[in-house]
């Protein structure tokens, strides 16, 4: 079993970045000998831009030079001001992100994406999927990364029954999916890594250690100071929100940075699209067959029939429904509160949109297991609210399915 790019190309290059260097972190390990390591003559500074940028003002006003600019440029001057303590945070998550991109796109690591053969198979006894090698790897780079910025308390993660106590002193909690949608990695279809960062919580410092992992793990989404993913497609994308907008950046393989591309995002109010998993449909509920058969035929509010678009990858299929609009949904109990729903209701909210169980919007659900799963629909603000309006959208028949 080959596995490479797990540690860093250059030996020589420390990363990620202390404060002191933090202006790009990142540049340097994706640098070439060829194209050197200050930029790519390729590609010119002025690069256009989104015509809504210049409808931006205050946040945006970086952005009047009509240079590109990298996460990094984005968190000082007149970016977002999110404090030392989350850019160092964010600068070793977007690191992580980095290594995975490559792991995944890696010739070298496709045995790591099979399951293995006489590994562990079904659910674990916390309810967990069984993981393939590729999600236990990415977990350990988040995990490696998380240490290394000495920024963070408490590690949560899918791939972990319990959740890790780090460093006392850090500031931050994470919780993790370090790698969504590994079922389809074998053919090459998008996944994604989705976190979620909340402040410790210094009320329970001196609460033993096993209590105070499972607590601090257990904010309810309405307490998070930041939430991200990265999509792992045809590019390699990192969007965040620190809690005033939605703004995502696209890698530059060329120099490793990830370049500001969709600053400010909004959801439309209404997509065409709905993203749900309909092999389902004899297993769903009266309201939910009901609302997806109206949008279908153009008889629901907006007078449009609606097309599907199904990937089977929640970062990929969130993703699209955040530019696009629209619903992205998996109405069973099967993603989960803390490390998914959480984390994306609060992106597609500060985009405009909504997050929501079918019922209740999820960002105010107070979580009380750490795997705990629930139905999840995403997206268009009045798309949602319309879909709420059928009574009964939560699939409880949930045999589980074997593909
Ligand atoms: O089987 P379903 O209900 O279509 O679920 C698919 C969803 O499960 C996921 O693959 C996540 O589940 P896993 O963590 O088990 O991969 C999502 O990426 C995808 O949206």
């Amino acid at each position: 079993m080959h596995i490479f790019l797990l540690t860093n190309p250059n030996p020589n290059l420390k990363f990620p970045p202390s404060l002191s260097n933090i202006t790009n972190p990142a540049r340097s390990s994706f640098s070439s000998p060829i194209i050197g390591s200050t930029g790519s003559p390729l590609l010119p500074t002025a690069r256009p831009i989104s015509p809504c940028v210049r409808a931006l003002s205050s946040e945006m006003d970086l952005l009047d030079d009509r240079r590109s600019h990298t996460l990094m440029e984005y968190f000082g001057k007149t970016g977002a001001d999110v404090g030392d303590d989350m850019a160092i945070l964010i600068a070793h998550l977007e690191y992580a992100c980095k290594r995975i991109a490559a792991l995944v796109a890696s010739p070298f690591n496709l045995e790591l994406g099979r399951r293995p053969a006489h590994g562990e198979v079904g659910l674990s006894s916390s309810g967990r999927d069984a993981p393939k090698p590729l999600d236990i790897i990415s977990n350990d780079i988040i995990l490696s990364s998380l240490r290394s910025s000495g920024k963070v308390a408490v590690m949560a993660s899918e791939e972990d029954d319990l959740p890790v106590w780090i460093t006392d002193d850090g500031p931050f909690v994470v919780v993790v999916d370090p790698l969504d949608g590994s079922r389809n990695i074998d053919v090459s279809i998008p996944t994604g890594t989705i976190f979620g960062i909340y402040n410790r919580l210094e009320e329970l410092d001196h609460l033993p250690i096993e209590e105070k992992v499972q607590l601090n793990a257990l904010q309810s989404g309405n307490r998070l100071v930041a939430a991200g993913y990265a999509l792992y497609s045809s590019a390699t994308i990192l969007c965040l929100s620190f809690g005033s907008g939605t703004h995502a950046f696209t890698l530059d393989r060329s120099t490793g940075d990830f370049v500001l591309t969709h600053p400010c995002m909004r959801i439309p109010p209404r997509g065409q699209i709905y993203s749900v998993n309909d092999a389902r449909y004899f297993d769903w509920p009266n309201g939910l067959r009901q609302y997806i058969d109206t949008i279908r035929q153009g008889k629901g509010q907006f007078p449009k029939k609606y097309s599907a678009r199904y990937i089977c990858s929640l970062v990929a299929d969130f993703h699209r429904t955040l530019i696009y609009g629209g619903i992205a949904m998996n109405p069973r109990d099967h993603l989960r509160l803390v490390y998914e729903a959480n984390p994306l209701s609060f992106l597609v909210e500060h985009a405009g949109g909504r997050g929501s169980d079918g019922k209740t919007r999820i960002l105010s659900i107070q979580p009380v297991a750490l795997h705990q799963r629930l139905p999840l629909f995403l997206g268009s603000l009045d798309d949602i609210h319309e879909l709420e309006s059928y009574d009964n959208i939560q699939q409880k028949v949930n045999p589980g399915y074997e593909v």
